[in-house]
């Protein structure tokens, strides 16, 4: 049951268009002397407005009739119709574990029954999955039905149920230059655009079609194709926005991701990397930032490395030293298909081996400058897994007084319904932060996020963020930041876990009646700001909290809201 939140906060102000937060934001600037540190603690006032009208969203994705693309639409369809079916195992319903927006809560709180957990997406508001409208393109002509019975994913019995919509979804035509996924992809391209690069970019139209024809408000392009091989960065032809549009025109190496990436930008969608390869050459980052796009990746973040991100984070905050790290895995599907190319399978390496650099780097109490644990990146293709991936790690770690702690684990599961959710995930959260605006206190002007969104980190393997800034790949502290940063659009302090008021010897908070009186001064001020339809759910709230009906109505009789007071 979805929760409805309203925030009691004189920070706080909702208009009919927009939530608007006063938000001190806190950091700590550092000085460094040789090994002494001067800390200082800095506040910044800032405004964080959000729109609060959902657009209808339509998603693009590049490589629909894959694993990923059949599954993920097939998921969204199998929820919209409240589907159920039987398995071996007994009656499964169709639901969106796996997306930390819908099945992940987070605590708003403490109340009288203790603290008080809502789902993530209730925080702000949002586009739900059942509502977004798929299109894509594929270089396979297979239609979604068919599709997803190759890959071979859902249970049987649900692609019966799911097959005559499914069926109806064919993807477009699109871009393929076989040069940069593996040959053995070669007999699934029968639905290729013909014509040079620069005709090609006639995937820009499509874009507008699909807007057009589905009504939907915005689009959002993501890529769940082939991983591709690296590309040359070279200087003259992918280095600049203005390099990089001229290649198009005249020819060189530009990789199909790119010039998805390019045509998104230039329609003004956001571009989405759900894969290892280096798409945002720095040509197309430029041309986001000039266009002011979001652009996010690189490389879905859902099994091995999403284990690595949380287990060395855990390892390395206990103060115990990974020194060798081994992944191995084996899977079935398409994608491993292409994946065991070398080139392929380089990209694939790369986006996995750097999941652990911010953690190691943090303790310099363990490793030395440049020291980093050995690790080590295998993946094999064994058709008859299918998409059930294996893999198999083992963390040596160094303990106390020269004692080694291993860990070994082995980790079963469908990947597509690992990157699935992941997907969805994505496209939500690029959409919510398209309506986020920030004004830091001095500026004359609301700015957006960056164009490079390195708020979607969480969700990737090798996460894009912009020049300059830390790159983090820790799971939690990706995760709070998401969750802080969505308190702040509420005008709520970053959730701390310090639960102060249970660890001194009497709870200051349920003890002390100033809290309380300052709590319904601040109703009083929050329905004199926003407007008396605010008063009765405010006041509803207060009396869920333990505060007495008596104490509000003796507070508020002075003001001249008194007589909306006989409505409770
Ligand atoms: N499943 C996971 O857990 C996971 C995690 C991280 C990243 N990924 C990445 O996601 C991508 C998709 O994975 P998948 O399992 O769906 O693979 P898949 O091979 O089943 O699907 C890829 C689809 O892309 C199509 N394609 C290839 N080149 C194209 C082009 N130029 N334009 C349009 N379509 C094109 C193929 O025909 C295929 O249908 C891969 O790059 C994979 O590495 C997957
Ligand atoms: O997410 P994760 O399990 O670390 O990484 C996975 C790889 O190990 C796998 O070989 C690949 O095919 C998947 O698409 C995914 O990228």
């Amino acid at each position: 049951m979805s929760a409805n939140i309203l925030i009691n906060s004189p920070n706080l102000k909702y208009t009919d268009t927009h939530i608007e937060a006063q938000y001190s934001y806190q950091t700590t600037s550092v000085h460094q002397e040789g090994n002494k540190l001067t800390v200082t603690p800095r506040t910044t006032e800032m405004i964080f407005r959000t729109e609060r009208h959902v657009p209808r969203l339509g998603v693009m994705l590049v490589g629909w009739g894959g694993n990923n693309g059949t599954t993920v639409t097939a998921a969204v369809l199998a929820n919209k119709l409240g589907l159920t079916w039987r398995t071996k195992n007994g009656e499964k319903k169709a639901n969106y574990f796996g997306s930390f927006l819908q099945s992940s809560t987070v605590c708003l709180g403490s109340g009288s029954e203790g603290e008080v957990n809502v789902p993530f997406c209730d925080l702000l508001p949002m586009v739900h999955p059942n509502d977004i409208i798929f299109d894509g393109w594929d270089i396979s002509s297979m239609d979604l039905g068919r599709a997803m019975e190759r890959a071979q994913v859902l249970d049987w019995s649900l692609q019966e149920q799911l097959r005559p919509y499914m069926c109806c979804l064919k993807p477009r035509p699109s871009i393929s230059i076989p040069d940069f996924i593996a040959a053995n992809q070669d007999s699934r391209a029968d639905n290729v655009l013909t014509g040079t690069m620069a005709e090609q970019v006639i995937i820009r139209a499509d874009i507008r079609d699909f807007k057009l024809s589905s009504g939907v408000d915005k689009v959002i392009v993501l890529w769940t194709a082939n991983t591709e091989r690296f590309c040359d960065i070279t200087p003259g032809v992918n280095d600049t926005a203005k390099n990089l549009l001229a290649t198009i025109q005249n020819g060189g190496e530009v990789s199909p991701s790119t010039l998805f990436a390019v045509a998104s930008i230039l329609e003004g969608c956001a571009f989405i990397n759900g894969s290892p390869q280096n798409t945002f050459v720095p040509g197309a980052v430029e041309l986001a930032v000039e266009r002011g796009v979001f652009i996010g990746g690189d490389d879905f973040k859902s099994g091995q490395t999403k284990i690595k991100s949380v287990l060395v984070d855990f390892l390395v905050s206990a103060g115990i030293k990974p020194t060798s790290i081994v992944s191995y895995n084996h899977l079935g599907n398409n994608d491993g298909k292409n994946l065991s190319a070398p080139q392929q399978f380089r990209s694939k390496e790369i986006s996995k081996s750097n999941v652990v650099d911010d953690m190691v780097q943090s303790n310099s109490v363990l490793y030395q400058p440049g020291e980093k644990p050995d690790h080590c990146v295998v993946i094999k293709y064994v058709p008859y897994v299918g998409d059930s991936k294996r893999a198999m790690d083992e963390y040596t770690s160094e303990i106390m007084m020269g004692g080694i702690n291993t860990i070994a684990m082995h980790h079963t599961c469908e990947d597509s319904l690992l990157a699935s959710p992941i997907i969805l995930d994505l496209v939500i959260l690029t959409e919510l932060c398209q309506r986020v605006t920030i004004k830091p206190q001095g500026e004359e002007d609301f700015q957006s996020f960056h164009s490079v969104l390195a708020l979607l980190s969480f969700l990737c393997k090798a996460p894009l963020v912009p020049p300059g800034s830390p790159v983090i790949n820790a799971f939690f502290r990706q995760r709070a930041c998401i969750e802080n940063i969505m308190r702040a659009c509420l005008g709520l302090p970053p959730q701390s876990h310090m639960l102060l008021e249970h660890k001194l010897q009497k709870n200051f908070l349920t003890a002390h009646t100033s809290f309380i009186n300052n709590d319904v001064a601040s109703v009083k001020k929050v329905a004199l700001t926003n407007g008396k339809h605010t008063l009765v759910p405010l006041i509803n709230a207060l009396i869920s909290g333990n505060v007495h009906q008596n104490v509000i109505v003796n507070e508020l009789k002075d003001a001249q809201l008194l007589k909306n007071i006989a409505d409770l």
